[in-house]
């Protein structure tokens, strides 16, 4: 399957994006080791996040609508953003994955979602922290607190990706905030709400 995948990206996506993919891998994997969970499906995940990351707006958009995905304002501004839960539909279509916690992570890599599970926030964390991404002072520090607390890494890495967005003048998609908000909240222990929302993979 590996292979099957990487020959599939080779294809369609720069040699740059193939490194970070790589990158992916190998920093989810290191992470499922250090937080119990299965590295097989953590790489799986990983190999597989990007898959719709050059697909044109137009592409993006008619594979959401087609799916039935939920389109806020900020993904018809940016249909870009569609790429991770459109990129777990191709996985299911071109690579006949089934897993769902696997599909959820390719799906949440990039805005993540309220309550998700340890698989998926161990994807969204090394999408933005694998080593490529650079070697600066908050990136070390937020490659060591993904090591001892997900739940903290995840909201101090929404900050992180905010604090570029804010910088640079883009729209923040509500979803991210609302993961923000969530993972602050179960970190701070004063998240009462028994009712994560759950990912369904598009039929
Ligand atoms: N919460 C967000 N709201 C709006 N745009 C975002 C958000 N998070 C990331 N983006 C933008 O979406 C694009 C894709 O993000 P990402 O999947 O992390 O891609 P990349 O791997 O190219 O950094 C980036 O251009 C980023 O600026």
């Amino acid at each position: 399957m590996r292979s099957r995948i990487l020959s599939w990206l080779e294809a369609q996506v720069p040699a740059s994006r193939v490194q970070h993919v790589l990158g992916v891998e190998q920093m989810a994997i290191a992470l499922a080791h250090v937080h119990n969970l299965d590295p097989q499906r953590a790489a799986l995940a990983a190999l597989l996040h990007d898959l719709a990351k050059y697909f044109k707006p137009q592409t993006l958009l008619s594979i959401a609508d087609e799916a039935g995905l939920p389109l806020d304002p900020v993904d018809e501004a940016n249909p870009h953003l569609l790429h991770a839960d459109v990129g777990a539909i191709v996985a299911q279509r071109e690579f006949g994955v089934t897993d769902a916690d696997v599909l959820a992570a390719i799906a949440n890599h990039t805005l993540g979602r309220p309550g998700m599970s340890a698989l998926s926030c161990v994807v969204f964390l090394a999408d933005t922290l694998e080593p490529g991404r650079g070697n600066t002072d908050e990136l070390r520090h937020l490659r060591t607190v993904s090591q001892q607390n997900l739940t903290q890494a995840v909201w101090m890495t929404c900050d992180y990706t905010f604090k570029h967005l804010l910088d640079a003048g883009h729209l923040i998609h509500p979803r991210a905030l609302q993961t923000r908000n969530w993972f602050l909240q179960a970190d701070s222990g004063r998240w009462r709400s028994p009712a994560a929302e759950a990912y369904r993979p598009a039929t």
